[in-house]
């Protein structure tokens, strides 16, 4: 069933970890401002997995980048830990679609970086970055060039990267939209084990995962949160009420199939009517 805009609150969680607020964009452009939000209002729980879809242009980017404090809100607010977000907040680690690896640093450097970033230091990290390395496959890679590794390894060192400062909030854009589609299907379940789908919510992290894949939101988030054509507002929220462990087989279920499907009519519905028009959700 579709839900409000709110889960109802996890045991012992107080309130959300992160909280949207009647925020709204506009941004400046030559030609004229651009509303690319408009009165959005969410609350992701801590431990949550949420999905964002939504046609192209209609501001999902846009709405990460306001998580991070990246690109803060022109009107209303983003909360993180109650806190008003209005520039880049470590409770955050990234992952955009291209793996943006650094190429002259190993990718143990790579995974490394924040931490010089941060102005931390390096030794205390290092057995971390093997130990991320390991969990996700590359402990054999630590010293090889981004170069030497394929579409699918380099997204997993950029995983590592972004959890190298052990944020409470993975916010991830696309980031499986290169990969061929075996090797999407393998990074999906891979990041269900790195989150900990098995665990008890309080141990996981809490991810919000742009994608235009239906099906793979469906697959591996607790709610889909479907955006409106730009200026992006929230359309509709959907639960999704499939038991974890999910695993390869979770994705010949009818309850994901159908699930998916009615959200794939509803976006099909609203597409078009943004500026882009292409690109948008797709089965
Ligand atoms: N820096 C900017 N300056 C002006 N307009 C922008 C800027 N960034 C994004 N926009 C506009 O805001 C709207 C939302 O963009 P955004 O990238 O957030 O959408 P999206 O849903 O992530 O798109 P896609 O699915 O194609 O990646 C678009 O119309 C875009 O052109």
């Amino acid at each position: 069933m579709a839900s409000t805009a709110s889960p109802p609150p996890s045991p012992g969680t107080a309130r959300p970890l992160i909280e949207v607020d009647h925020a709204g964009m506009v941004y400046p452009a030559e030609s004229g401002p651009v509303e690319a939000l408009r009165d959005i209002s969410l609350s992701i729980h801590e431990g949550e997995f949420v999905a964002l879809v939504g046609p192209s242009g209609c501001g999902k980017s846009t709405l990460m980048r306001a998580m991070a404090g990246l690109r803060p809100v022109t009107s209303g607010q983003v909360r993180v830990q109650g806190v008003p977000v209005d520039k880049p907040i470590p409770q955050v680690g990234m992952v955009f679609q291209a793996a943006l690896l650094l190429k002259w640093r190993s990718v143990l450097d790579n995974v490394l970086l924040p931490v010089e970033l941060a102005g931390l230091d390096r030794a205390r990290y290092r057995e971390r970055a093997h130990e991320l390395l390991r969990l996700v496959g590359l402990g054999d890679f630590a010293g090889k060039r981004p170069g030497e590794l394929s579409g699918g390894m380099q997204q997993r060192a950029a995983m590592c990267r972004a959890l190298i400062l052990d944020p409470p909030i993975l916010l991830m854009d696309e980031p499986f939209g290169a990969l061929d589609a075996m090797t999407r299907d393998d990074m999906n379940l891979e990041l269900l084990r790195i989150w900990g789908q098995d665990q008890p919510r309080a141990a996981r992290k809490t991810i919000v995962f742009v994608t235009h894949s239906i099906p793979e939101a469906v697959f591996l988030a607790d709610r889909v949160v479907v955006m409106s054509p730009r200026p992006g507002r929230v359309a509709d929220i959907h639960d999704v009420p499939i038991a974890r462990p999910r695993t390869a087989r979770t994705r010949a279920t009818p309850e994901l199939g159908q699930l998916a499907f009615r959200i794939y009519t509803e976006l099909s519905g609203s597409a078009g009517r943004g500026d882009e028009g292409r690109g948008g959700p797709h089965w």
